[in-house]
């Protein structure tokens, strides 16, 4: 531990969780239910009580120094540590997978005394045509290797082909599917139409877990997102996810409210866990830390878990590392000595 740390004295609630693990330690568990209109419709949001209480978070308290690397290495073992650029080539995925296993320095690792802690992101998020290319880079490392699928990411090409996506990223060793929903069933209020395609992926996921983009910065409301999110829970989602990082707006917090909200709802009525994944546009280590306080306020420590939350980002990781050498040594270095693939 550094020299400053050392002499902070840690607030008690500051710390992330009573142990902090790089591991799952919980799991989603939704079997999903009959689409249920009267709670669909029945879904409000008081947008100005939302916005206030989102804006509440990054002005709160911040949590300091001892805990926040904690809280930091937690973040890192919620990564789905991700590249979805037109330009990605096999080795820009080998990269990423490389820094998947070993997502901080050695040095720092060991100057944080967290090497019993085999820190690790919590999955690779990549396109199908590199779903395979993950899989053998990550082999033996337990690492699950995510694929954006449906059409990603405007999830506009024919039905058929979209199921048959998920096969195919499944099929080349895809633990984890995160499809994209028709914004266009949401924008109308088709929630039976969002119910069956979202079945319909489901079903096609198999053993895979299944993360359902809203793609909240298409949806027009928070409403509309509200609604979407427990339609898609009601369908079977094991985690739902904010956007897909091409919208023109990605994750926020106030969506983020609704969607914890959302979650927590569908727990208390039914008592099975979905996750939630942020993701888009996160990727300072301050912003990780808002998001995981609102977890930690509005869904409790058991969601502050790899199994339940995660942050879909492609350079967060980098920010992160870079704060994390700041806590050791007491100075920032330049943004390169932080690459991520
Ligand atoms: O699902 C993950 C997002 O596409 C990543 O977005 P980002 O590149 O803004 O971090």
């Amino acid at each position: 531990m550094s020299k400053t740390a050392k002499k902070q004295t840690p607030k008690s609630g500051d710390e992330p969780t009573a142990r902090v693990t790089a591991r799952p330690q919980f799991h989603p568990d939704n079997r999903g239910m009959a689409l249920d209109l009267d709670w669909v419709r029945d879904v409000r949001i008081n947008l100005s009580a939302v916005e206030a209480r989102a804006a509440t978070l990054p002005k709160r308290r911040s949590v300091k120094k001892v805990w926040q690397a904690a809280w930091l290495l937690k973040a890192i073992s919620c990564i789905d540590l991700t590249t979805l650029s037109g330009d990605d080539t096999a080795e820009r995925v080998r990269r990423l997978c490389h820094k998947a296993k070993t997502p901080v320095r050695a040095d720092l690792i060991e100057a944080l005394g967290v090497q019993s802690l085999d820190l690790q992101v919590a999955a690779v998020c990549v396109y199908h045509a590199y779903v395979e290319t993950a899989v053998e880079a990550l082999a033996g490392t337990g690492i699950p290797v995510a694929a954006v699928s449906t059409g990603f990411p405007a999830g506009l090409s024919p039905f058929a082909e979209r199921v048959a996506e998920i096969r195919r990223s499944v099929a080349a060793g895809a633990q984890e599917i995160d499809i994209v929903v028709t914004r266009a069933h949401v924008l109308g209020g088709h929630w039976d139409a969002l119910y069956d395609e979202v079945l319909a992926f489901r079903e096609a996921c198999g053993e895979a877990h299944m993360k359902t983009i809203l793609a909240t910065g298409d949806l027009s409301t928070l409403r509309n997102v509200g609604r979407a999110s427990l339609v898609c829970m009601m369908a079977g989602a094991d985690f739902i996810k904010t956007s897909t990082g091409k919208e023109s707006v990605n994750a926020t917090l106030p969506v983020g409210l609704v969607m914890a909200r959302s979650i927590r709802d569908y727990h208390e009525r039914t008592g099975m866990r979905v996750g939630l994944k942020p993701a888009g546009g996160i990727s300072k280590a301050k912003a990780a830390l808002d998001w995981l306080a609102m977890i930690r306020e509005e869904l409790g420590r058991e969601w502050l878990d790899p199994g339940l939350f995660r942050f879909g980002a492609s350079s967060l990781l980098g920010d992160i590392e870079r704060q994390l050498e700041h806590h050791v040594s007491g100075r920032y270095s330049v943004d390169y000595r932080h690459p991520v693939a």
